[in-house]
């Protein structure tokens, strides 16, 4: 569909995230604004110029009637303004889309659009897919309970952290460079801690070297967490990493380089889930699709298809 046949409102709006991908986005301003004009659309874009303003914009541009966003970043950029879209209580009157941006983009490859060019398609085409979202009461920054959403996981223990302590400039390094290195420099320090995990109101307390509780089967760029999870199922996949030593931490983490086979390995586990509720007696850090999400105690739960998504029904992380 041509700009000119569309209502001025239900344009895509482009939110982009100049600092994603290690701050290489920046330079890629001028190709993103080429292609989308050559895919026939209006380049209609606001830049981020700190964290967070990803939520502020989305809501922004929401209050102005605007009925499509996407995302041009990663996937912290995806969740912020799909975070603005929950916040303004507008998932049903709001598509969100994504052109891939960051340095691990797991979102837009799960959705089956991590190329640029097939991302452009579902969004010059129309393409929707419902898809499924996390929705986290924790605590957040200021001791306050805060709710939070997220498309990809959520997650605590061990593997957040390297994401988490995962520094800016190493980042430029590639997709899968930094989180190597940082996986090393953890190995130095304690690898498990107690938590409380009610899965659908079953126990499941004990000493865990991870908890991760996932909506699509990648993260941390291009790792198989959870191998065949869908976004559109209505069910979470949660996986367990129990009190593992470290060299059986090391042969999970290229379980998952290896397309999942981490799930055969004893002490990692599987379960589907639509609330989970997480805790521990240690302050400990909560992940939301890469990104700090305040801290446990958390309820994770299913919102099964909330979201309308521009990318092809059925589209997942195969293609990418
Ligand atoms: N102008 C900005 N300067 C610094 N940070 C920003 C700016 N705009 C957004 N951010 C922050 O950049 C962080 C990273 O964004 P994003 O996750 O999209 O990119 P990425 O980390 O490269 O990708 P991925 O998560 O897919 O690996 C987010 O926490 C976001 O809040």
């Amino acid at each position: 569909m041509g700009t000119n046949d569309t209502p001025p409102l239900d344009r895509p709006f482009f939110i982009v995230n100049p600092a994603s991908g290690g701050g290489r986005t920046r330079n890629r301003v001028g190709a993103l604004i080429d292609a989308i004009e050559r895919a026939g659309l209006e380049a209609d874009c606001a830049f981020t110029t700190r964290p967070g303003e990803g939520i502020d914009i989305a809501r922004e541009a929401i209050g102005a009637g605007r009925t499509f966003l996407v995302a041009c970043g990663g996937d912290g950029t995806v969740n912020e303004v799909v975070n603005g879209v929950m916040a303004e209580g507008a998932a049903e009157r709001v598509k969100v889309g994504t052109i891939g941006m960051g340095t691990g983009k797991d979102i837009a490859k799960c959705l089956g659009i991590g190329r640029g060019a097939r991302a452009l398609r579902a969004i010059a085409q129309g393409e929707e897919r419902r898809v499924d979202i996390g929705k986290v009461t924790a605590i957040g920054e200021d001791g306050q309970e805060q709710v939070r959403y997220f498309l990809l996981e959520a997650s605590a223990g061990w593997v957040p952290e390297i994401s988490q302590s995962t520094p800016r400039w190493l980042k430029r390094l590639g997709d899968t460079a930094p989180y190597v290195i940082m996986t090393v420099v953890k190995m130095l320090g304690p690898m498990g801690r107690s938590f409380t995990l009610r899965i659908d109101g079953r126990e499941f307390d004990g000493r865990y070297n991870t908890i991760s509780v996932h909506n699509m089967e990648l993260w941390g760029g291009d790792l198989v967490a959870a191998p065949g999870a869908a976004p559109d199922d209505g069910l979470f996949d949660v996986i367990r990493w129990g009190d593992l030593g470290r060299r059986e931490v090391l042969r999970a983490v290229d379980g998952q380089r290896k397309g999942g086979v981490h799930l055969e390995m004893e002490g990692v586990d599987r379960h589907p889930a639509r609330v989970v509720e997480l805790s521990s007696p240690k302050p400990t850090r909560l992940d939301l699709d890469g990104e700090m999400g305040g801290y446990l105690p958390a309820r994770i739960e299913m919102l099964a298809g909330a979201i309308r998504f521009a990318a092809p029904p059925g589209g997942h992380a195969g293609e990418r």
